[in-house]
């Protein structure tokens, strides 16, 4: 053994790799890269990003498995531990700018499983020739407001009570496009109605698109969804059905992350 061969040992230890042919380096930097991946996906708030779109209404995604029971419950307790609900007569906390830490993480998270489920999308349908750049409908936020900074400056959280909701809306066009809800607690339905046309004869059409919403699923709305589309949640008695049956209600809290609009 030559000096410099011992000393890179001495240095770096046995596994220096000095004597590898190129395939087996090529084996083991493949492996690694398959590792990192790993790590990569169990990275994700848990280990799974796994999509639903809707015919009907472009630029909406549900991911119902967003948070796991864990993450479920911490931010449960981060959001008790703001103290805005304590007194029985408030029902919603507003942010803007700087949001909480855990907003970040959560805002972060969010980002991180469009990025994935965007990789997975990739591979299935690379075959297809489908392009994925801009604004396109296989991945579920756009690029271009997947990496704006900061990807959310507006927080509001909702708790509801049994039997309370909210009426059909379009948000406020004070709110950029891009717009995400994670839910907490009870499961609801949420109602999706087109927005009518103000002209002429009505044709509009006034189907409502039931999207189940189960504690830890996050929904992400943007173009048609965030504009053409109103949404609501009606828990009066008899509208809360799903797969006919009538869901059972306990209190649910819902957290939006919105971007604001710069004004000029
Ligand atoms: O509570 C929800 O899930 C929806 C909240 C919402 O639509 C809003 O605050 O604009
Ligand atoms: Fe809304």
């Amino acid at each position: 053994m030559d000096g410099d061969k011992a000393l890179l040992i001495q240095v770096f230890g046995e596994s220096s790799g000095s004597e590898q042919s190129e395939e087996e380096e090529e084996e083991e930097e493949e492996e690694e890269e398959e590792e990192a991946s790993k790590i990569k996906y169990r990275s994700q708030p848990n280990g799974c990003c796994c999509w639903e779109r809707f015919d009907e209404i472009k630029g909406l995604w549900l991911c119902t498995d967003f948070l796991s029971p864990q993450r479920q419950s911490s931010l449960l307790f981060a959001v008790q531990n703001e103290g805005w609900f304590s007194e029985a007569s408030h029902n919603q906390a507003m942010r803007f700018g700087e949001l909480p830490s855990w907003a970040m993480e959560l805002s972060d998270s969010i980002r991180d499983v469009v990025v994935a489920s965007s990789y997975n999308v990739h591979d299935d349908d690379m075959e297809l020739g489908i392009s994925y750049n801009g604004r396109n409908e296989a991945s579920p936020f756009p690029s271009d407001l997947l990496w704006r900074e900061p990807l959310f400056d507006q927080l509001i959280v909702n708790l509801y009570h049994p039997g309370e909701g909210i009426c059909a809306h379009v948000d406020l066009m004070r709110f950029e496009d891009g717009i995400a809800i994670v839910s907490l607690e009870s499961p609801c339905v949420m109602h999706f109605s087109q927005v009518e046309e103000t002209t002429g004869e009505s044709t509009a059409n006034t189907t409502k698109i039931p999207v189940y919403l189960t504690p830890g699923s996050l929904i992400l709305m943007s173009g048609e969804a965030r504009y053409m589309w109103k949404h609501e949640i009606n828990r009066k008695p008899g509208f809360q059905q799903w797969k006919g049956q009538e869901l059972q209600q306990s209190r649910r809290i819902s957290i939006t992350l919105r971007k604001l609009r710069q004004v000029e």
